[in-house]
């Protein structure tokens, strides 16, 4: 397909997006599926103008004056891409399986119009409905904020230090340019092209024998400032597919007890294979089991408990440029609810003296600070670690951390603008001895 032709298919999809209101990954697949003729390079082009067309929906949108699927498109081009006018025009040229060319509006408004006096929620492509929220967490810098969550994300790797050393998975990656990550001590990154081509890390030597692991800077970041310790004995209470259980094993170096669990035994199902592709020998995975009390015999005798917490997801939006327009605020309150019932159950499991990390993939502060100070009305005998303590782990990389890192009283928010990570809030408290 020529580059023309996947930019109208591209439009294609994004309608059928709109139109059917179904998630861009089901829209891609039925274009697939009825377009068998495309290769993997011209999918993987579409999906990667529909994503950059939905990361920029809002603003691609008043940049062109026009809502339509076309209009979001070109406006993506410009806004996402930096194309100017004129490239713009040569792929829209009105031959066969190309866009009808350039209106004169479109022309204009790709020359002329800007984001300079768009409201913020606009300028940084986010629902209106946010932008209280947003304006809380970010104040001013909102828009810069939420222009970076809504910008490509690298792929990161965190090295699974059971089975290999960060410079020999390196090597073993060089052929996709992996680098070392900024702050993590354990992490790869590999940057992603335009059409978000997947490099096919799950097909490598050096993933298949354990060595490495597909994960976030971030959500490394906050595993790393749980502390976990070799003896331990640590309860991940929502593990889901094991992101964090798999790099506390690893901090753990086989010594000690790791129990994981989930309300949700179908979110545990990838976890047996990836502790045992890991090397990991001491987590017990304990799946729930009706009304039992499947973690009664931890009760009070954990060291560390860490609750990876169900959340809304929004710092993890530059993965997921679709999901954050489809989120209504009802999703929030189910959340904060479901927050309050794990944070209790995680309460009663530390031991005296012992500590909970409350982690979460957003950057909204209800589900945040909030969600803490309230933990801490209810709970007197636990308190916050210092950030300084926490932040420790990073060893020389501390004080450039301290100073990337958004601080409150209640914990540290890492951001895709301020520590080039997904978004992660991560407290960890102690309770008293
Ligand atoms: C953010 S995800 C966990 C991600 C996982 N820890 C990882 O690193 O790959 C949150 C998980 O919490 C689980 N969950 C939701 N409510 C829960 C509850 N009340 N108790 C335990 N787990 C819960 C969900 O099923 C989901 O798997």
């Amino acid at each position: 397909m020529t580059p023309a032709a996947r930019l109208s298919a591209a439009i294609d999809v994004l309608g059928a997006i709109e139109a059917e209101r179904i998630p861009a990954q089901n829209a891609l697949k039925s274009w697939g599926t009825a377009h068998r003729f495309a290769g993997s390079g011209d999918r993987a082009a579409i999906a990667g103008l529909v994503f950059d067309a939905l990361r920029r929906h809002a603003s691609s949108a008043y940049l062109m004056d026009d809502d339509s699927a076309r209009a979001r498109l070109l406006g993506a081009l410009k806004l996402e891409r930096g194309l100017d006018v004129e490239a713009i025009a040569s792929l829209c040229n009105g031959e066969r399986f190309a866009p009808v060319p350039l209106s004169d509006a479109e022309r204009n408004a790709l020359a002329t119009r800007t984001l300079a006096d768009a409201p913020s929620d606009i300028a940084g492509d986010y629902p209106t409905w946010l932008d209280p929220h947003f304006a809380e967490a970010f104040g001013d810098d909102r828009v810069k904020e939420a222009a970076a969550m809504a910008s490509r994300a690298p792929l990161d790797l965190r090295v699974n230090t059971l089975r290999a050393k960060r410079e020999k998975a390196q090597a073993a990656l060089s052929h996709l340019g992996a680098t070392p990550t900024p702050w993590s001590p354990l992490g790869l990154r590999i940057v992603l092209g335009a059409d978000a081509r997947n490099p096919g890390v799950h097909a490598e030597e050096i993933f298949l024998k354990g060595g490495v692991e597909v994960q976030d800077e971030g959500s490394q970041l906050a595993a790393l400032f749980t502390q976990a310790k070799p003896g331990e004995q640590v309860v991940d209470l929502c593990a889901g597919a094991g992101g964090k259980t798999l790099a506390l094993a690893a901090m753990m170096q086989g010594k000690g007890r790791l129990l994981a669990t989930d309300r949700d035994k179908r979110q545990l199902a990838p976890i047996h294979q990836r502790l045992s592709r890991a090397g990991v020998h001491n987590a017990e995975i304990r799946s729930p089991r009706g009304a039992e009390d499947v973690l009664a015999d931890a009760s009070g005798k954990a060291d560390l408990v860490v609750v990876d917490a169900p959340c809304t997801g929004t710092g993890t939006w530059r993965r997921n440029p679709d999901a954050k327009w489809r989120m209504r605020p009802g999703a929030l309150e189910i959340r904060l609810k479901d927050q309050v019932e794990v944070l209790t159950r995680a309460a009663s499991l530390v031991k005296p003296g012992g500590r909970l990390a409350y982690i979460t993939c957003s950057v909204l502060p209800q589900e945040n600070s909030g969600q803490i100070e309230a933990f801490l009305a209810r709970e007197p005998g636990f308190t916050v670690m210092p950030p300084a303590e926490v932040i420790a782990a990073l060893g020389e990389r501390a004080a450039a951390f301290r100073e990337a890192v958004r601080l409150s009283p209640q914990g540290l928010l890492m951001t895709p603008l301020r520590t080039g990570t997904d978004g992660f809030f991560v407290s960890l408290l102690r309770k008293a001895g």
